[in-house]
């Protein structure tokens, strides 16, 4: 007989759409594993930088892509996960903006998307995985039953970046950050590797003036889970 495939939650969509948040909440409820693959990126780049390989050098990146040595520590209490690379914890820094804006640097190479993409698949494990990420249900897992499109407008995404890193001490720039936000969503969505947009069979959820619990219900109710 043969066994039916760990089933899979994918939630794409652009920066600040609340997709970490939801995915983090939403595999808590279930107990399934969860996959951040923005991180991947992230900590691609990261290593890059102190390694000193620039960022147009495509087979050092995938070289330092393919090596990554990298944990995911989850705390007590359901608290966030620590992220440690090469024994030093990254938590912190691989969250900034620059980190996030030089992820986007390194995910516009093939090869580097190559390099990454069995990592992301080992995370499918029973009983469940909800995936995050710009082509969860594209590229990456294409067979997932469910998969979500998570979207709001760019000026709500900048005022929700905005709150999060006032709330973390940061001085930050509305107009800087919707600047941001928007060369990132062109960066990400006209790439020719794997580019952000909604597989065919996505459900496209707009959380625009929705609450952070709205949106997981609606996420909930999508996945046959409410
Ligand atoms: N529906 C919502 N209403 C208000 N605030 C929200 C909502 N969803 C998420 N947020 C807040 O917006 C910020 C960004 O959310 P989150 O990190 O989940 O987005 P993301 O899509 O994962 O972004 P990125 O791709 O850049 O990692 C967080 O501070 C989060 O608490
Ligand atoms: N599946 C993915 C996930 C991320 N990226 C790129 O990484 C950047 C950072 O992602 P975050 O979700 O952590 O903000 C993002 O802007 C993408 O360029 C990707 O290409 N594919």
């Amino acid at each position: 007989m043969t066994q039916s495939p760990v089933p899979v939650i994918t939630i794409d969509g652009p920066s600040g759409a609340g997709k970490g948040t939801v995915t983090q909440m939403l595999a808590r409820r279930l107990g399934w594993h969860l996959l951040d693959s923005g991180a991947l990126y992230r900590l691609t780049a990261l290593a890059a930088v102190r390694q000193g390989v620039p960022f147009d050098d495509e087979p050092g990146l995938v070289r330092v892509a393919a090596s990554l040595d990298v944990r995911f520590e989850p705390t007590p209490a359901g608290g966030p996960v620590r992220v440690i690379l090469a024994g030093e914890d990254v938590t912190a820094e691989v969250r900034t903006e620059s980190a996030g804006d030089n992820a986007s640097k390194v995910a516009v190479i093939q090869a580097v998307r190559d390099a990454l993409l069995q990592r992301q698949r080992d995370f499918r494990q029973a009983p469940g995985l909800v995936a995050d990420g710009r082509d969860m249900g594209t590229v990456v897992f294409p067979d997932a039953p469910t998969k979500i499109f998570l979207t709001a407008s760019a000026e709500e995404r900048a005022q929700r970046r905005y709150r999060q890193l006032k709330d973390a001490g940061l001085s930050v720039n509305i107009d800087a950050l919707l600047d941001e936000i928007r060369a990132r969503d062109d960066r990400d969505m006209n790439r020719s590797a794997a580019p952000l947009k909604p597989a065919d069979d996505a459900q496209v959820i707009d959380s625009t003036g929705l609450g952070i619990e709205e949106v997981l219900g609606k996420v909930m109710a999508a996945a046959g889970q409410a």
